[in-house]
């Protein structure tokens, strides 16, 4: 079922010519430039700054207690937002996957110093969080993700197994898929959000669900 779905999405982003994959063994990652335009990043910027509160960590985790994990502030965007809703749209357009896998886009604001440091987007089905996560969509399979400015120095997306990071690139859409071709965890995909050195980053993030999240 999340090998199927890890397929079905790569497939259709290897057919649409808008959509460039980054080459690398055993992770299936791409990206779109200008999918989010000059004015929609603006505008979204905004919103992150009115909503924003300290990032939070899955609660019982192994990581949870490592209060220097994640110092960034995230911001739970309103879904039923006009622009929101429109780039819900057209992530699901691009990618096929379902609206209600969808969990609802969050944005990230990183400030100088602040970081996101090495993680893994799937869910250890080991730890305390799990049950819930389990009855609410259940694994992580796609993660998509846009930069919306560039700070003016660091704040690279680090892939620290894999060796290699991006950019951020203001409008540039990421995504890769959390599982191997198999539909298991895939280690390879661990990934950091690098320490801002100068200016603020602006993120966001979309995960979707082998279920409906909601
Ligand atoms: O800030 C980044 O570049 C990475 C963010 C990230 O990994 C996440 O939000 O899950
Ligand atoms: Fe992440």
């Amino acid at each position: 079922m999340l090998a199927q779905t890890g397929r079905a999405v790569a497939d259709r982003l290897r057919e649409n010519p808008a959509v460039i994959a980054i080459p690398h063994d055993g992770i299936e990652m791409f990206v779109v430039p200008d999918f989010i335009s000059p004015a929609e990043c603006a505008a979204l910027i905004e919103k992150i700054d009115a909503v924003c509160q300290p990032s939070t960590l899955l609660s019982g985790g192994t990581l949870a207690d490592d209060v220097g994990f994640r110092t960034s502030h995230s911001a739970n965007l309103d879904r039923f937002d006009p622009l929101v809703e429109a780039i819900d749209t057209r992530i699901l357009a691009l990618t096929g996957l379902r609206e209600r896998q969808g969990e609802t886009i969050q944005g990230q604001r990183y400030r100088q110093g602040q970081l996101f440091k090495p993680h893994y987007d799937w869910f250890g089905t080991d730890q305390p969080y799990w049950p819930k996560e389990a009855a609410a969509g259940g694994q992580r399979s796609w993660t998509t993700m846009a930069y919306l400015n560039r700070p003016q120095a660091g704040g690279a997306t680090r892939f620290t197994s894999a060796g290699f990071q991006v950019e951020p690139l203001p409008g540039l859409l990421l995504l890769w898929n959390n599982m191997t071709v198999d539909g298991l965890p895939n280690p390879a995909v661990m990934h950091e959000g690098s320490p801002v050195e100068a200016g603020t980053k602006y993120i966001f993030t979309k995960w979707f669900r082998r279920g409906d999240w909601y």
